[in-house]
């Protein structure tokens, strides 16, 4: 097998971490022979980047960094793309020409239906791959180039469509990142973390409340109702999700990280574009072609998109 060429795209928080973790992997385990690591970027190119762990402690990793406009994207065997869902389908898009013929793409964002655009475009590529993503560890970008490890948390990666990823690089990227696996089900986390995503985001961003404020009893009429129209939504889509458990999930996110502020409050507060097409939106939209109503998660819908419009009148 040649060397194996990784490109992590978007250097954000989770970017960068994702990057940090493989790099360190790869360094420390003398595996530099078989396997390569760039973090993609269209940001000023510095020589290293900075990372604190989850102890505090700080590293300095030094950095291959490549331009999303570079040739040398042409050398690249597979590619994580980790930006926001919003983002998602433009930049595939925008690479896929660029690419090898068979690069394989694993998407790693919050949210749900870009895979779903990604999948079409892959229709014209017929050696690519698609794998989905999703995490639960967390990463604060402290500035341009230093992500602070914020949270430990699970990462599952499962195959969608075309050519399957190669198993040398599976088995690299989940020796690398911590508590992560190759998972035969995919669908069924990533609906998971959808619904996670549906109960505290919005919810959290229109209260403007840390996590865990939602396990008071005044918010549990509002979770339940958008919980169970989201396990509705979920079985017309096929995916069969025990409503009782899927509460029990939320509330277990509340308290595991009760003093964070949601990524759609944050994005709320600096007056930024939010995912909430692609939590609330992407319920409220499946409903639709169902025939199932979801007022819960329509009123969230709402709520956001006003939220973010009278931030930027
Ligand atoms: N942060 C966290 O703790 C967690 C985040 N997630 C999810 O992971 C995803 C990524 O989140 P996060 O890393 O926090 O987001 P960030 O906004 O920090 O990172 C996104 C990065 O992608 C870059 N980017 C966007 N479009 C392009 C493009 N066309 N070409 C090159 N780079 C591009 C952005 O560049 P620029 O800086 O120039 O805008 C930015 O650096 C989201 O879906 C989020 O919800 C999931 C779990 C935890
Ligand atoms: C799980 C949760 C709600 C943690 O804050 C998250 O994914 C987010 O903020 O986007």
């Amino acid at each position: 097998m040649g060397r194996k060429h990784i490109g992590v795209l978007g250097a954000g928080a989770i970017g960068q971490l994702i990057f940090s973790q493989l790099s360190a992997h790869i360094l420390t385990h003398h595996l530099s022979h078989s396997f390569r690591v760039d973090l993609v970027s269209r940001q000023a190119q510095p020589q290293s980047i900075s990372f604190t762990d989850l102890m505090g402690n700080p590293h300095s990793q030094t950095l291959s960094l490549l331009d999303i406009k570079s040739e040398q994207l042409a050398n690249i065997d597979v590619v994580i793309v980790c930006v926001k869902a919003y983002q998602v389908h433009p930049l595939v898009l925008s690479i896929l020409n660029k690419v090898k013929p068979d690069c394989h793409i694993i998407l790693l964002h919050n949210g749900m239906g870009p895979h779903l655009a990604v999948a079409k475009l892959l229709q014209d590529f017929p050696q690519m791959g698609l794998t989905l993503a999703t995490t639960s560890q967390g990463a604060l970008r402290i500035s341009p180039w230093h992500v602070k490890h914020t949270g430990e948390g699970k990462t599952s990666f499962g195959h969608f469509c075309g050519a399957p990823l190669d198993e040398a690089i599976q088995k690299c990227i989940t020796n690398a990142i911590p508590n992560s696996c190759w998972l035969s089900d995919i669908q069924t986390a990533l609906w998971l973390k959808l619904i996670i995503n549906c109960a505290i985001n919005p919810l959290t961003a229109y209260y403007q409340c840390p996590n865990g404020q939602l396990i008071d009893d005044a918010y549990q009429d509002e979770i339940k109702a958008v919980i169970s129209e989201c396990v509705l939504v979920a079985s017309a889509d096929g995916i069969n999700l025990d409503e009782k458990e899927c509460c029990r999930s939320v509330l277990t996110v509340c308290q595991l990280t009760a003093n964070n502020i949601s990524s759609m409050w944050q994005d709320i507060q600096s007056n930024r574009q939010t995912e909430i097409e692609f939590i609330s939106g992407f319920i409220v939209n499946r409903a639709k072609h169902h025939g199932i109503v979801t007022p819960a998660n329509q009123l969230n819908l709402d709520r956001i998109s006003a939220l973010y419009q009278m931030g930027n009148a």
